[in-house]
């Protein structure tokens, strides 16, 4: 028979959340850090906290696996087997993937509905006051997990259980927790969350954030789908323009460029603003024309705009001070979803790759803006690519198109957001914006070159206005 940590290490490495793929590494060592309260004789459901050493570096990295362990085996969750080992309680266990099994998470949710009584050992529940969970609920994973798992509790509520953990405050929750309780209609309200509570030695504290739990969109839609069938639409038109046809997006464009800046406004009320200082924005421009310089080496095909994108961080590097505040941070349509009540921005984790303490740092509001008007970008240019039928219309007259609603629909944008701030695209705000959209479109290029090649000439093509 194989080991605990044997079937982990296999399951670990086959996870779709699993970031170390493709890199050399080993289960140093699994801790469990609680167990859910109230399970019935015969099972118990473990959090625990797998540790991944690397041997490319020093490396090391925690995940979050909640085991439910059963004394007899489960056949309805036969799927999400881990393996077979010997519990210390149960003795010779099945053990699953508890996000599967709607038995633990069951469990889950009503210890969640008990709050912090439900606490056991370092493991505590958090619940805001305002809302009942629906505890007849049940439970169904998604199936679309990326970095995390996410669980939706009927139509009641849904839990993102996180994967890849570390010691400090999640953004996602912070910001969930401060948008909520100032009342944003732009987020899904947050009701509750997970700690594990770890007091060092030392007196620090190296609390991890395990689970957030929060209203779950029914009538969501995703951003990025409602985007590709407004360009489906406009390209089945042949002979009409972008605001001439049914699937028009430029109002849905202009609805979330006041979402945004809504949202901006409530986080800059509720978090430090502060004035990066001319030091500050000259390394940024720096830091912007490291990642170029490394991008060069990926994607040689960037050597063309080389000279054009240093001119646009030149100009950063000579702006002086800037404000920034908390933002999002990794905004993109994908991270949008339009609800009967409007649109609703999700994902306040930052760029994953990132360390927390660094996603939680104030920046510009021109970096997430930056983001979305790339969305606007790539969603005619991949319709073009990927989903073009046999009577579609030459490709000049489609190219011609796909400028045409990228450019409606990115004014649309700018201008609720500009409005809903009080304040026009001004000489430095339209010197950020180019610096951020260049800067996001070089990480673009390197990002397609190694995941989705067919869709470099995306980001290349966008780079064609700074072509030396
Ligand atoms: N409150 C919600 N209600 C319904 N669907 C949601 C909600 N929040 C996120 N989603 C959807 O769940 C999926 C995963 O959400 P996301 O926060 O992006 O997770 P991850 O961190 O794993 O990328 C996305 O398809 C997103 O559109
Ligand atoms: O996984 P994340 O959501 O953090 O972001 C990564 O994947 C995104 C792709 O899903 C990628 O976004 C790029 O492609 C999108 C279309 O698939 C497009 O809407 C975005 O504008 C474009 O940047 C993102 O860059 C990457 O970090």
């Amino acid at each position: 028979m194989t080991s605990a940590l044997e079937d982990l290490t296999a399951w670990i490495g086959e996870a779709r959340w699993f970031g170390g793929k493709g890199r050399p590494w080993t289960l140093a060592g699994v801790r469990r850090v609680g167990e859910l309260p109230d399970a019935p004789e015969g099972v118990r459901v473990a959090i625990e906290i797998a540790e991944v050493a690397y041997s490319d570096s020093d490396e090391s990295e925690l995940y979050q696996v909640p085991l439910a362990y059963y004394r007899e085996p489960q056949d309805r969750i036969g799927h999400a087997l881990v393996g077979e080992w010997d519990d210390e309680e149960l003795g010779h266990a099945w053990v699953y993937d508890a996000v599967h099994d709607r038995q633990a998470m069951g469990l889950w949710l009503t210890a969640f509905s008990h709050g912090e009584s439900a606490s056991r050992g370092e493991l505590m529940f958090h619940v805001l006051p305002g809302h009942e969970l629906d505890l007849e609920s049940h439970s169904t994973l998604f199936s679309g997990e990326q970095s995390n798992s996410s669980v939706a509790f009927g139509d009641d509520a849904l839990m993102k259980v996180f994967r890849k953990v570390t010691p400090g405050v999640n953004p996602d929750i912070a910001i969930h927790q401060v948008l909520t309780e100032a009342g944003s209609t732009h987020v899904a309200a947050l009701y509750g969350w997970l700690d594990l509570v770890d007091d060092e030695s030392d007196g620090t504290d190296a609390t991890i954030q395990l689970a957030m739990l929060q209203q779950f969109l029914r009538t969501a839609s995703d951003g990025w789908d409602l985007a590709l069938a407004s360009v489906r639409n406009l390209y089945a038109e042949a002979d009409l323009h972008a605001d001439e046809v049914g699937g028009d997006f430029a109002s849905e464009a202009a609805r979330l460029g006041t979402a945004l800046a809504e949202v901006h406004a409530d986080l800059a009320a509720h978090f430090p603003v502060e004035q990066r200082d001319a030091a500050a924005v000259a390394d940024l421009a720096d830091a912007m024309t490291g990642r170029l310089d490394a991008a060069l080496d990926v994607v040689p095909d960037l050597a063309p705009y080389a000279t054009g994108l240093r001119e646009t961080y030149d100009a950063l590097r000579a702006l002086g001070s800037v404000e920034v505040q908390q933002v999002h941070g990794d905004l993109h349509l994908g991270q949008t979803l339009r609800t009967s009540l409007g649109w609703k921005i999700v994902d306040f984790e930052g760029e994953p790759a990132k360390p927390l303490a660094e996603r939680l740092k104030p920046d510009s509001v021109w970096r997430d803006v930056a983001g979305m008007i790339r969305s606007f970008d790539y969603a005619p240019r991949v319709v073009s690519l990927t989903g073009l039928g046999p009577d579609s219309p030459e490709a000049g007259q489609i190219d011609y198109r796909a400028s045409e609603w990228s450019s409606r629909n990115r004014s649309a944008f700018l201008l609720a957001y500009t409005e809903q701030r009080g304040e026009g695209l001004g000489e430095q705000a339209g010197t950020l914006l180019a610096a951020y959209l260049a800067d996001k479109t070089v990480y673009e290029a390197v990002y397609e070159a190694r995941n989705r090649p067919g869709w470099l000439s995306i980001p290349l093509a966008a780079l064609g206005g700074t072509h030396d």
